[in-house]
């Protein structure tokens, strides 16, 4: 059951769409309901010139080619108007629901993001937002025109024959019967269509992404394979809903047809039996079946779809509201003592640890390395120093403070990590450093000079665009662009994770030396490189060992120490 909060966050999607956007909404209603009574107009205008035709009333048949005229004249005033406010308020609408939704996104913490594919969000933002246009805002005003026409024109069947309204009403008992086999079908197969286009999106993100991989191991036909998997199953949920939607359509269209000629002859013979109807009755009746027919075979079409619209955006909003972590209070202005990991057991698997007991301190302003055999929990542990968890056993403190209550916004105002895999955009170096913020040109000087970037800067300037996740630059310059960021935020915690690992010996010690020299910050570093000149650097060297931190000290000490970490340093030599 959903809960009340859930509903509310799953109306202001809906609101969005009205939101700055009711001028918009009510002409486009109003012109909506102008157009079907003119349409309505126009059956009667049928009535009325075929009776003058029957009665060679020529006087009267002048009279109603005037009015002719002027609801020709007032209709195409209605489309023009219809055609500039309609399009407005769809781009309005959807534009709005887009920002929004991507703006709630980004509110989301890093942890929360992470656990859950970004396939989901891609198919909500592109093909989910398509459903939601077409199968709610606009059919909002087909269903409008549908109802609006539907009564209009009992209330005129009802004026011209009554006995004929009853017969309609008889006759219109098989398209709705035909109609009602739609039900919530539909709307299943359009959650399902959604469903397999999340998978669709997500195997295209990730052959894409693994294309160097794809292409270095020769799999193009396996990953050709698994496109084409999902690409059928994509379509095989569109061609189940196209088939149900063809069917009741087709069903519906044969139940029209007798529906429509039922009321023809009826009415003719009733016009024959001289019982007071005319020809021109019987026609516009003709005409006014196709405003009871209609609704009848397209609303509960048009219903299922706008459930399954709105419950796309309910998907979205749900996903939204998930995993949110329940937020610490707490905000810390900066970090002047010490982290502190005190009995620190985690697993991805709960029954199976990752770390185990850990105890280890970090004290502000020193410098730090992780080292250990693969596997030993180093990424682990600096995952959950940046919060990436909650669900641990110890504790994590920063100057005193558990994280678990420290509010997502402020941790990442303490910590910047800086990973292996550099996300670089396609944009200026300048940008990439500065993260679209507004920072003084001497500060972008500084810290371009001290990641190590100043040359690269010389040759090609600021404005030098590092291509499609940095495709331009070396990996060595995308490491220095994500630690001249780092320096940039001035946070005090540095977390690095085997940034150095892709690059050559010359570079890695570069950006090493680098990171050593940035005086003030606490930098964590995980390091597979162990060389004596950068280790020797660091205040301390942490040896991980399945989950613990086996060791710890400085190069001299641990080398005497003769244990793991020397072990380590002489297999690497
Ligand atoms: N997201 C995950 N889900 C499940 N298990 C994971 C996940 N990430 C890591 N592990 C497991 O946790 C253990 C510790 O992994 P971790 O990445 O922390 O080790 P590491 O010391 O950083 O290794 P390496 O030096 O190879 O990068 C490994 O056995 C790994 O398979």
């Amino acid at each position: 059951m959903k809960t009340k909060q859930n509903k509310k966050k799953n109306r202001e999607f809906i609101h969005q769409l009205y939101y700055k956007n009711r001028i918009n909404f009510i002409v486009t209603i109003i012109l909506t309901i102008a157009m079907s009574s003119l349409n309505l107009m126009i059956s009667w205008l049928i009535q009325q010139i075929m009776d003058c035709t029957a009665n060679q009333d020529m006087q009267a048949l002048v009279r109603s080619a005037w009015i002719v005229i002027i609801v020709v004249v007032i209709y195409t005033i209605a489309n023009v108007m219809y055609r500039a406010v309609y399009p407005r308020f769809l781009q309005r609408a959807m534009q709005q629901y887009r920002d929004y939704a991507f703006s709630r996104l980004t509110q989301k913490s890093l942890r929360s993001f992470s656990k859950e594919g970004t396939a989901l969000y891609v198919s909500a933002l592109t093909n989910d937002c398509t459903s939601i246009e077409n199968n709610y805002l606009a059919a909002t005003f087909t269903l409008i025109e549908l109802l609006f026409c539907f009564l209009g024109a009992l209330i005129m069947m009802l004026y011209y024959s009554p006995v004929m309204l009853v017969l309609a009403v008889a006759l219109s008992f098989l398209p709705v019967a035909v109609s009602m086999t739609a039900g919530n079908r539909l709307t299943e197969q359009e959650k399902e269509i959604s469903k397999k286009n999340e998978r669709f999106v997500s195997i295209v993100n990730e052959l894409l992404s693994g294309f160097p991989v794809i292409k270095s191991f020769r799999a193009e036909t396996q990953a050709s394979r698994l496109f084409s998997q999902r690409n059928e199953q994509a379509e095989e949920a569109k061609k189940n809903k196209r088939r149900t939607e063809q069917l009741i359509s087709l069903l519906a269209n044969d139940a029209g047809i007798i529906a429509q000629m039922g009321i023809f002859l009826a009415g003719a013979w009733l016009a024959i039996s001289g019982k007071g109807v005319t020809a021109g009755v019987v026609i516009v009746f003709v005409q006014l079946m196709n405003y009871i027919l209609n609704p009848i075979s397209q609303v509960p079409l048009l219903w299922s779809n706008r459930k399954a619209a709105i419950a796309l955006m309910e998907k979205l909003s749900d996903a939204l509201s998930e995993n949110v972590r329940e937020e610490g209070r707490e905000k810390l202005n900066g970090f002047s003592e010490k982290i502190e990991v005190k009995d620190l057991t985690y697993g991805y698997e709960p029954e199976s640890p990752v770390l185990k007991d850990l105890d280890v301190q970090f004290d502000a302003g020193k410098s730090y390395a992780i080292v250990g055999g693969s596997g030993s929990g180093k990424s682990t542990l600096l995952n959950l120093l940046m919060g990436s968890s909650s669900n641990y056993q110890g504790e994590i403190c920063i100057d005193g403070v558990s994280i678990k209550n420290i509010e997502s916004e402020s941790l990442y105002q303490l910590m910047t990590s800086v990973q292996q895999n550099v996300f670089v955009f396609n944009d200026t170096i300048r940008n990439n450093v500065t993260m679209f913020h507004e920072f003084p040109d001497k500060e972008v000087t500084l810290a371009l000079e001290r990641s190590g970037l100043s040359e690269f800067i010389e040759k090609r300037g600021e404005e030098f665009v590092c291509g499609e996740n940095g495709a331009n630059l070396s990996g060595g310059e995308r490491q220095r662009i994500s630690i001249a960021r780092a320096l940039l935020r001035k946070s005090p915690i540095l977390l690095v994770d085997e940034a150095t690992a892709a690059l050559d010996a010359a570079t890695a010690r570069a950006v090493s030396f680098s990171i050593l020299n940035l005086v003030g910050m606490t930098r964590i570093v995980v390091t597979h490189r162990l060389e004596e000149a950068i280790l020797r650097r660091y205040d301390k060297i942490l040896v991980m060992k399945n989950g613990t931190i086996c060791e710890q000290g400085n190069f001299d000490t641990l080398m005497q120490q003769k244990g793991q970490f020397y072990s380590l340093f002489q297999i690497a030599h």
